[in-house]
């Protein structure tokens, strides 16, 4: 990492200064994120866009990231995580600006495509800028809060159909211009976090310290690492493409909803995890346990899959499974992987998880427009989604195994108390 964490960490006033100012660059940052969600419906009727296309809007922020991520990295280390937050945050920009205001499909897919080159790094980048005004204790404390006030974000774009019914009624792109809007509010607190942080350093007189990138290290992982990196990698790419990018058409198309109440009922999922994520942090945090409470997590996402697809339970307690899923498991995944690696490979080894995550997202997010196309999945055939759930289904019982070796190998006590130890 770049920074001596334990001299920016002293004052705790300009710790969670930093602390709020990079929660409210991640508030913006997932709110454009899931912007794309709830226009899907709208961009079919008005554009014509199928659901490939749909899929192909998230599916290509993705997909740069799959080589990308790992060089984010090592640009967060060379260059600081303050400067790669403001840098990043700006790309961001252009690509919501792009998006909303591309006269078609092939301009809206570019402006995704940059914004996710610049999204993801500028997630690592926020991560460690936590990491190092939080060297210590409450680290996790601190992440939780961070990504808890990206949730909102993403809360915030699904109730948006609510919240801006007049940009709604008005067609697809005033929605995305309401994102850029926010995209911009991001990159002014990535600014504002930039200087105090330059302001910080320059008052404590310390320069980034870059540290080397060794290739040879890139795969010498313990056991329990490639677990949890086959968790993340099929967790994400479930959740994130149902939820993001088909949960809310699936919910108009085979329970009813309209467009407002199937993004409300969606919701549900990120505003529990705003709150549910800094308090399962805190609990795991307290208890000195992780991996048990990953598996848990693992296993309540195939479940509540399964409750949608084949049972008539209704909405309500798959989506509470999947709120609890969702926070429970990023509580403790990235707050596990700091102890299952040594911190000097810390970022390599996140870099590496996103690559891998990323090309699942990608994939997820494609394979699950097709099979929705192949079968004419619509409101008129309900049916025609039971291959995307049958695949989002399969795809999370493997997480869940993975989960479950992952505390098999590596979830006893002594494992998980000493921190930083190769597994
Ligand atoms: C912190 C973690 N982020 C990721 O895993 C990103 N690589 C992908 C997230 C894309 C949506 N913002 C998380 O969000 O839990």
């Amino acid at each position: 990492m770049t920074a001596p964490a334990s001299r920016l960490a002293g004052g705790s006033a300009i710790a969670w200064l930093v602390c709020a100012l990079i929660a409210l660059a991640q508030y913006g940052n997932f709110y454009v994120y899931d912007s794309i969600g709830p226009v899907a419906d709208l961009l079919q009727q008005q554009r014509g866009f199928s659901d490939s296309q749909v899929g192909l809007l998230n599916a290509i922020y993705s997909l740069p990231n799959v080589v990308l991520i790992l060089l984010g990295g090592v640009l967060v280390d060379r260059l600081g995580a303050a400067r790669t937050t403001l840098l990043t945050a700006g790309i961001c920009l252009v690509g919501a600006l792009l998006t909303a205001f591309s006269p078609n499909f092939t301009g809206m897919a570019a402006g995704r495509l940059l914004y996710g080159i610049g999204a993801e790094t500028f997630s690592i980048a926020t991560l460690a800028g936590v990491a190092q005004y939080f060297a210590g204790g409450t680290v996790a404390l601190a992440m939780g809060l961070t990504l808890a006030i990206g949730r909102l974000g993403s809360y915030s774009a699904d109730m948006s159909p609510t919240w801006f019914t007049t940009a709604y009624a008005s067609g697809w792109q005033p929605p995305l211009v309401i994102a850029t809007v926010i995209a911009a509010t991001s990159f002014a607190a990535s600014a504002l976090y930039w200087w105090t942080d330059r302001r910080q350093r320059g008052l404590l007189n310390i320069a980034p310290v870059a540290e080397r990138f060794v290739w040879r290290d890139l795969l010498h992982f313990g056991r329990a690492y490639w677990y949890l990196l086959g968790l993340c990698v099929l967790w994400y790419s479930v959740i994130l493409a149902f939820r993001s990018t088909f949960s809310i058409k699936y919910f108009q198309h085979t329970h009813g909803l309209d467009l407002a109440a199937a993004g409300e009922m969606n919701s549900y999922v990120f505003l529990a995890a705003v709150f549910a994520t800094p308090a399962f942090g805190w609990l795991c945090d307290r208890l000195q346990r992780y991996a048990p409470f990953l598996a848990l997590g693992s296993l309540l996402l195939p479940i509540a899959l399964g409750l949608l697809a084949l049972t008539h339970t209704g909405l309500i307690l798959p989506t509470v499974l999947i709120g609890i899923s969702y926070s429970l498991v990023p509580a403790v995944m990235w707050p596990l992987a700091s102890r299952l690696v040594p911190p000097a490979r810390f970022g390599t080894a996140i870099g590496l998880m996103w690559v891998a995550q990323n090309a699942g997202i990608s994939g997820a997010n494609l394979v699950a427009g097709w099979l929705n196309d192949r079968a004419g999945a619509s409101a008129a055939n309900p049916a025609g989604y039971d291959g995307m759930m049958l695949f989002f289904g399969m795809a999370s019982v493997a997480g869940f195994v993975c989960g479950l070796l992952l505390w098999l190998t590596a979830g006893r006590r002594r494992h998980e108390v000493v921190q930083a130890t190769p597994a």
